[in-house]
């Protein structure tokens, strides 16, 4: 029997600006279950390659396929029904009540003047139960913190129905306690309902810790797709952000083995030349 195609799989994608291309030659999948973790130094181009993958930019080469079909022709809310994105947790401009926040991610499974039935907000009220913030329901958006701002986000990323999710630093603004829990969260979702994750993270050892694979860009644009042991080494640490580090194996408490990365300091200023 043919396996499943994966949810996300892009194909010699090229993507930029303008006259200007920022990346070339991108290539990776994302399966069910599974997280990609993309790393890369300030203005490599993640934010440049995400828009790409949502069709917010246009492709300048290559193909984009969700669940083994050429996305091209598909309609805004045939894409949305497909691929969720929850951005970084700033502020909105209007004080919406968290449940109607969530709420919004229905729009791409309602008619073209439709509002959300009641079987809709039995969804949102599910997803809001489910990242455990149901008590936030009539709180304004304006008024919780980033780490609810953020669940909220993925909430309303969960109640769009998509298989694929892409998340844009998940963790930034967080406190520990609360990157730990986005990121346990977000690895539940992927395990227990099979959704492909792509996420980006400045945090070697999140992408370490959660991500299945891990894909990098280089300060020169080279792309690299591999498990996070290949691909986050110390030569790579060195070379690409500057910073002398040891990656140590350390045993998981579920058993096996994992590993982490501890800074030990950034190298001298003359080798630091086009570091941010
Ligand atoms: N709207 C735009 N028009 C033209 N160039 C842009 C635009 N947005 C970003 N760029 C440029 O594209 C390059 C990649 O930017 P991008 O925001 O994708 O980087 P990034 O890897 O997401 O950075 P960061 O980690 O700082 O968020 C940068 O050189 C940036 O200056």
């Amino acid at each position: 029997m043919a396996s499943a195609p994966p949810l996300l799989e892009l194909v010699g994608v090229a993507c930029g600006y303008g006259t200007r291309t920022v990346l070339e030659d991108v290539s990776f999948t994302v399966g069910a279950g599974e997280i990609l973790c993309l790393l890369g130094p300030n203005g490599v181009g993640k934010t440049t390659l995400f828009k790409t993958l949502l069709r917010l930019l246009p492709l300048r080469a290559g193909t984009l396929r969700v669940g083994g079909e050429d996305c091209a022709g598909w309609s805004a809310r045939r894409f949305a029904q497909a691929v969720g994105y929850v951005p970084q947790a700033h502020s909105a401009p209007f004080p919406f009540v968290v449940r109607d926040v969530v709420a919004m991610g229905r729009a791409a499974r309602l008619g073209v003047f439709g509002s959300p039935s009641c079987a809709d907000m039995a969804v949102v009220d599910q997803a809001l139960a489910s990242l455990s913030i149901a008590h936030l329901a009539g709180r304004p958006y304006t008024e919780i913190s980033g780490g609810e701002r953020q669940l909220t986000l993925i909430a309303r990323a969960l109640v769009q129905g998509a298989r694929v999710l892409v998340m844009d630093e998940p963790t930034s603004n967080l406190d520990y306690g609360n990157q730990i829990g986005v990121l346990d969260l977000v690895r539940d979702l992927a395990e227990r309902d099979g959704l492909g994750v792509v996420m980006t993270s400045h945090d070697p050892n999140h992408a370490l810790g959660y991500g299945a694979r891990v894909a990098t860009i280089g300060r020169d644009g080279a792309f690299a797709v591999g498990a996070p042991e290949v691909v986050i080494t110390e030569r790579y640490l060195r070379e690409t952000y500057h910073v002398r580090s040891q990656v140590l194996c350390v045993p998981r408490p579920g058993g096996g083995e994992g590993r982490v990365c501890l800074p030990m300091g950034k190298e001298p200023a003359s080798s630091c030349a086009g570091s941010v």
